[in-house]
């Protein structure tokens, strides 16, 4: 019977997506199974375990709208077939490669496979037909759930929702075999999507109306949800060939738009983070991870916690170690809750929760003795710190890998006092880490390569994105963010509200703003970091000017709240009034405002009206400011990296791909005049003054943001 059947491999080498090449072959053989009197039903699968991850998204920028559209006239092909087209999905079908499914007659897909329509993640839709043919097989709810958000469907959950006909424990190409077998000879009119109606709704306008306000409110600016959503509605109000019109329309106006540029760049971004180079010429291609079979963290705070969960989602056995009996309870009780919290997660998701590892709680050094890794999450106390590492370095195992979560701290100081110094390195998450993507991955003077490439590799078997970056006073992104919440308080003082400062950030796609998020993470973390340095409290030399450090502008009003006990949330009060202690609901606080008054009236600050772009500005470019300064410092080793930090582990907006890709956007030419402006404006703020190496690229032309490390390289060199 086999010879009745032909099996179209989608002729992809190893990853799976449609280039034009791709596109056309497809059409030539089902141009030539459908011509072939011998061909009785055709199985569509792709090559090398994978079905199809979409459109080669590395071609959108080449390629004109017609060869475009040629994915959806093979779909179209497929469908009008009069022979039973089966897809057979292994894998992933995603995108383009899901569209292609959709215009078979019947799926398939093997147990652990994915299916989704991601475009709405790069800033497109899906554009070869799926708008329409999705909402037609699934129901409107079902497909703008899926269209919108982009999110991965998994088999189980395809099959139940109808995106699948028939889920299989093995090989879907056999499975696929078989059933246009059995459905040879059967009228394929029911099974062609293009002429089925949309499923009615009782109340579809009603519905529509609040599902658009939904995905406008989740969108944050970000086009292509809304487009999406625009897209799926005009199934319902279009016949099938104009929706499909309305479908290439939508399309071409976001492949046109800065966001879906932004957004592309985001994803190449992220994934370009895996290669990383140091500047000595040590890199990913020569480095061998060393295998984490059991890891330790140390201290079970906030942070701690989320590391635990983190480890035992990719399956690694943990030490948690606390100082005393009472923390270790408390932080039992909370890595057990966030546990428990997965597994519900999972449950809910239709998948089966595993059985979870439990961690082995101790407050015994001794336990350490056998684990690879161990990560450190203890107070952010230098001493504390180095007191630890010292035990460690006595009590582990020579080759096992001594991490630290600090957020600002020396490495090269905390590896001085162990006997391992190159198998000493920063491992820094993010809050919460259990669900933050983002890990700081930080060499000291004498970290090994391979201690890096360990870490890169626990970050990814965690699910999350480590970037490589050098070491100095925050890092990349705390060193950045400084520069924003300065710009942020001066604002303050010299006459703008937290509302009108958080809603300019809101308003360019900042789920909180600054001070909002202040509140949220607790006003006394930076309080403590800034006593630490001296900036603030006891260690302050009498006479110290209120508003100046060093000769440089200083605001004192977040350490005056902190001394009045408002924490933010925490406490009910912070740059926000709460409605309760640990509340989430923040009004603006009329004893802040008068507060505020009260504060530029003792300094002698008239308060001015400060306008929307000068707090964008002033926030953004000074952030960005400082990310010229460590591209050309050698801390992060290119631009991505900093755009690839502030996405996954700061919410800055993905759609306007990053600060640097931002700044380069708006411009190098403008950003360097207005931070000159502001420089010139506010000679106490030395932050503001343009970065040498925004001067330089400026003065190079303005480069593609491509070239940038480059341009740092030779700089360096030439030194
Ligand atoms: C008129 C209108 C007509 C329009 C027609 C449009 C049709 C359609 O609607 C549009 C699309 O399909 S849009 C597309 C919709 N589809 C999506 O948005 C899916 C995007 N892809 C993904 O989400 C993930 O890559 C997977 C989940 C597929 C695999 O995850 P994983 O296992 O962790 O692997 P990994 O590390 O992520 O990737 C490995 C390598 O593959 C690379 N690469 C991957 N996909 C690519 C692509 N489509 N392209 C190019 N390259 C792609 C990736 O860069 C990396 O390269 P490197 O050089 O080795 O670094
Ligand atoms: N909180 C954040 O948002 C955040 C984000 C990234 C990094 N960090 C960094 O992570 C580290 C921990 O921060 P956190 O917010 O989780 O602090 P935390 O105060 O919530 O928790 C610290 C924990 O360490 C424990 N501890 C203190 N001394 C110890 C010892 N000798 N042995 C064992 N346990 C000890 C404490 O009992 C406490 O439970 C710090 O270095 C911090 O800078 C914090």
């Amino acid at each position: 019977m086999v010879d009745c059947f032909q099996t179209l491999h989608t002729h992809f080498n190893c990853l799976i997506y449609f280039s034009p090449v791709v596109t056309q072959a497809l059409e030539r053989d089902v141009n030539q199974a459908n011509s072939d009197p011998t061909v009785k039903a055709v199985v569509i699968c792709g090559a090398n375990g994978k079905f199809s991850a979409g459109a080669d998204i590395r071609n959108f920028a080449n390629i004109g709208q017609s060869k475009f559209s040629s994915l959806e006239s093979v779909v179209s092909l497929i469908e009008k077939s009069d022979k039973p087209m089966v897809a057979a999905i292994e894998d992933l079908a995603f995108g383009g490669g899901l569209e292609i499914a959709l215009g078979c007659h019947y799926r398939i897909a093997n147990m652990k496979a994915r299916v989704g329509l991601p475009e709405v993640t790069i800033g497109l839709l899906p554009g070869a037909g799926g708008t329409q043919r999705l909402p037609r097989l699934i129901g409107v709810p079902a497909a703008i759930d899926i269209i919108t958000t982009g999110r991965h469907v998994p088999a189980t959950e395809a099959l139940k929702l109808g995106i699948l006909d028939e889920v299989v424990e093995e090989n879907p190409i056999e499975a696929a075999i078989n059933l246009a077998q059995r459905v040879t000879g059967q009228p394929l009119g029911p099974r062609r999507l293009c002429l089925k109606e949309v499923p009615k709704l009782p109340n579809m306008e009603a519905f529509l109306d609040e599902a658009r306000l939904k995905v406008k409110k989740r969108a944050n600016g970000q086009l292509s949800p809304q487009m999406c959503f625009e897209a799926v509605r005009a199934s319902v109000y279009l016949p099938f060939a104009e929706g499909i019109q309305k479908e290439k329309q939508l399309f071409m106006y976001l492949l046109s738009s800065g966001q879906s540029k932004a957004l592309q760049y985001a994803f190449f971004a992220q994934r370009a983070m895996e290669k990383w180079v140091l500047p000595n010429g040590a890199s990913w291609g020569t480095a061998d991870p060393q295998p984490v079979k059991k890891a330790a963290v140390i201290g079970l705070g906030t942070m701690g916690r989320g590391i635990v969960a983190s480890l035992l989602k990719a399956k690694i056995p943990v030490v948690a170690l606390e100082q005393d009996k009472k923390q270790l309870e408390v932080g039992k009780a909370a890595v057990m809750a966030l546990l428990e919290r997965e597994a519900l997660k999972m449950h809910q998701n239709g998948q089966k929760p595993k059985k979870p590892i439990v961690p082995h709680f101790t407050l015994d050094f001794g336990a350490l003795k056998d684990v690879d890794l161990v990560i450190e999450a203890v107070f952010e106390e230098i001493a504390l710190k180095k007191e630890i590492f010292h035990k460690l370095s006595v009590i582990c195992k020579p080759e096992a890998l001594l991490g630290t979560n600090t957020s600002y701290l020396d490495i090269d100081e905390i590896a001085s006092v162990t006997d391992r110094p190159h198998k000493v390195i920063g491992i820094h998450f993010f809050s919460p880490a259990h669900i933050m993507k983002l890990v700081e991955i930080i060499y000291g003077q004498q970290t090994s390569p391979s201690a890096i490439a360990t870490a890169m590799s626990l970050a990814k078997s965690m699910g999350k994105i480590g970037v490589v970056v050098g070491n100095c006073f925050g890092f990349v992104g705390n060193r950045m963010l400084t520069h924003y919440y300065d710009q942020a308080y001066f604002l303050i003082e010299d006459g703008s509200t937290p509302e009108e400062v958080d809603k300019v950030l809101q308003e360019f796609g900042f789920k909180m703003g600054p001070l909002r998020v202040g509140d949220l993470a607790g006003l006394d973390v930076g309080w403590r970091i800034r006593k630490g340095k001296g900036q603030t409290g006891d260690a302050l030399p009498p006479g110290t000017p209120p508003r100046h450090r060093d000769g440089m502008r200083y605001s004192p009003i977040p350490d005056m709240l902190c001394e009045m006990g408002r924490y933010g949330e925490k406490t009910g009060k912070g740059w926000y009034l709460y409605d309760k202690p640990g509340g989430k609901i923040a009004q603006p606080d009329p004893w802040l405002h008068g507060f505020l008054s009260d504060f530029r009236r003792t300094h002698n600050i008239t308060a001015r009206t400060i306008s929307q772009d000068e707090i964008l500005e002033r926030c953004l470019y000074s952030l960005a400011n400082e990310g010229f300064r460590i591209l050309s410092d050698g801390i992060a080793s290119c631009p991505e990296a900093i755009d690839t930090i502030y996405i996954n582990g700061y919410a800055w907006p993905r759609h306007t791909g990053g600060p640097m890709f931002y700044t380069s956007q708006v411009g190098l030419p403008k950003v360097l005049a207005k931070l000159q402006e502001y420089a010139e404006a506010n000679p106490d703020i030395p932050s503001l003054q343009p970065s040498p190496f925004l001067q330089k690229l400026v003065a190079l032309g303005s480069p593609p943001l491509k070239e940038w490390a480059s341009h740092v390289r030779s700089q360096n060199s030439k030194l």
